[in-house]
């Protein structure tokens, strides 16, 4: 009692010393006794008192460099926090992301949690089980192929618009379509190429998850509309009338929100509700609720008028579980909502990434149009379909070379022990220890790759170790929480790479420059500004 008679009487001056004196005490006490058995792994000596060192490396978006920088001075073992060791040897993906071992998700994914859980923040392991699978059916590679329509349809509307500013900019017009605007100049339109694959991207998936297309490509805008009020909106299921939306930028939006949650996630959960308040979280934390009202507006839009099209949203309102029970209204908002996170700026970063590096490889660009123009015929349709470029070895070699190099998923995803713990590269781990295999460092493993695992150059699929090239890439990650939309990504890749490879011809304004990234959760060129050329085939 007498303590705290001691510490209420205390005046507020001396409460703003004792309780970071409390804090860092507590640290250093907990690094002391080592809980979680990780003092011995190398790593950046504040990583190992506090979350807050990993918390910062998130927040500069470097996240996946800084890592990879560590790993090459201290090895395959590095502490990234009190609680996280990352694990840079492609051994280590089957042990800790594969089938059977057990791993589950870890409580970073809580900071991803908005209406709901969705399959991607889903961490019980039977919860997750039961919603994957109703999802995986209707991501297997016989139901995707009813969405290539689809895709197809907006690749078809990004070309005409290439086109229309082709035409203008061969002229030597400008204008100021797009993010950026475009500029013709040297019988080229020059424009920043993300903001479209952003648009094509959000379309695609805006019309497949929620039954109609945001419009980005018509009106060559990021816009999108988002539920004024949520729980009117969440009301209106199943009534008449229509949900009142405002428009905003989506694709901000979820930039904002992947930066939010990517770095909130590292922090302990008892920081969580404290930084919050800062100004740098109060923008990510509105950025969560918007993207969620965007998800609410479409699928309650959706829900009122009811429809027969075939899309992703029709198929998860029929998906049964295993009790022959549909999903809730909230639950059927939250995958909707997941499927638009999940399968948006993945496939954009990806495409921006792909033109890029074969523009900026010439030779690599021409070997392809070589490929392109013998399997397509003169007069086969302006948008490749799947069929006709799904087996074509040197397209596949360029994708798959770019999302080695550029995987848009570059960080170590977290997974927790499980009870009985894990033995990993000959070191075992208790249950309850954070571990993760940065796909960024794997990706560059020169054992694997080569001496050369740095360049982008498709040629090494044909060259090195099959095997080995397969077991450690890991765009899509492995095992039961791996990519579940892997094949209408893939198929998407491919129709769109091939499309406009054979139709454009795409230089960069300067071949030296880097792709310069900024990383949340994803990886996301910052831009990519090329010269496009129409192709006389
Ligand atoms: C090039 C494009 C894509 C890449 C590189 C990619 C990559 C990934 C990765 C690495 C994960 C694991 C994330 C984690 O464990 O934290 C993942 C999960 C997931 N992806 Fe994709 N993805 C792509 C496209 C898509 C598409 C088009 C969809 C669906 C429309 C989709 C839906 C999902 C979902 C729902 C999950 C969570 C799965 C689960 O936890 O069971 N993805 N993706």
């Amino acid at each position: 009692m007498a303590i705290v008679d001691t510490l209420t009487q205390l005046p507020a001056a001396s409460w703003l010393l004792l309780v970071p004196s409390a804090v860092v005490a507590g640290h250093v006490l907990l690094w002391l006794i080592d809980p979680h058995k990780l003092r011995s792994y190398p790593g950046p000596v504040l990583a190992g008192l506090s979350d807050v060192w990993l918390g910062r490396v998130a927040g500069s978006g470097h996240r996946s460099e800084v890592v990879h920088e560590l790993h090459k001075q201290h090895g395959t073992f590095v502490r990234l926090a009190p609680n996280h060791l990352s694990i840079s040897d492609p051994e280590a993906l089957q042990v800790v992301y594969g089938h059977g071992t057990g791993t589950l998700k870890s409580n970073f994914y809580e900071a991803f949690v908005s209406i709901g859980r969705g399959l991607f923040n889903t961490r019980s392991r039977s919860q997750h089980a039961r919603k994957r699978k109703i999802v995986s059916h209707i991501f297997s590679q016989k139901a995707v192929l009813e969405f290539e329509p689809n895709i197809r349809l907006y690749l078809g509307q990004l070309i005409a618009q290439w086109d229309r500013l082709y035409e203008a900019g061969a002229k030597g017009l400008s204008g100021d379509d797009g993010e950026g605007g475009w500029r013709g100049k040297d019988g080229r339109v020059w424009l920043d190429s993300l903001p479209w694959f952003n648009y094509l991207a959000f379309d695609i998936i805006g019309d497949l998850a929620f039954g109609a297309p945001f419009g980005m490509l018509a009106t060559a805008q990021d816009a999108a509309p988002v539920a004024v009020n949520h729980d009117a909106a969440m009301a209106a299921y199943g009534a008449e009338g229509k949900v009142e939306v405002k428009y905003i930028p989506a694709v901000q939006i979820l930039n904002d929100r992947g930066n939010y949650s990517a770095t909130l996630g590292t922090l302990a959960p008892w920081m969580r509700p404290l930084v919050k308040h800062l100004p740098w979280f109060k923008v990510g934390k509105q950025a969560v609720n918007d993207l969620s009202g965007i998800a609410v507006a479409a699928v309650a839009q959706r829900l009122t008028t009811p429809t027969d099209r075939v899309d992703l949203l029709g198929k998860l309102q029929e998906g049964r579980d295993d009790e022959g029970k549909l999903m809730g209204r909230e639950e059927l908002t939250a995958e909707a909502l997941t499927q638009l996170i999940a399968g948006s700026d993945t496939t954009s970063n990806s495409s921006c990434a792909i033109v890029y590096y074969l523009a900026r490889y010439p030779e690599v660009q021409r070997k392809l149009q070589r490929e392109l123009d013998e399997a397509l015929a003169m007069e086969d349709e302006t948008v490749s379909t799947y069929e006709q470029v799904k087996r074509l070895p040197y397209l596949q070699a360029c994708i798959d070379e770019a999302l080695r190099i550029h995987a848009t998923s570059g960080i170590g995803l977290p997974r927790l022990v499980p009870e009985g713990g894990l033995t990993v590269c000959g070191e075992f781990f208790p249950e309850g220890t954070v571990l993760s295999v940065p796909t960024y460092t794997i990706h560059r493993n020169t054992e694997v790759w080569g001496k050369d695992a740095d360049t982008f150059r498709p040629e090494r699929w044909f060259e090195q170790d099959k095997t080995a090239m397969q077991k450690t890439f890991n765009p899509f990650s492995f095992g039961p929480r791996s990519c579940v939309g892997r094949n209408l990504a893939t198929m998407q890749l491919l129709i769109i790479i091939s499309t406009l490879l054979r139709r454009y011809e795409f230089v960069l304004e300067n071949p030296e420059q880097p792709l310069e990234a900024l990383e949340g959760f994803l990886r996301k060129p910052v831009e990519c500004i090329v010269g496009i050329k129409k192709r006389s085939i």
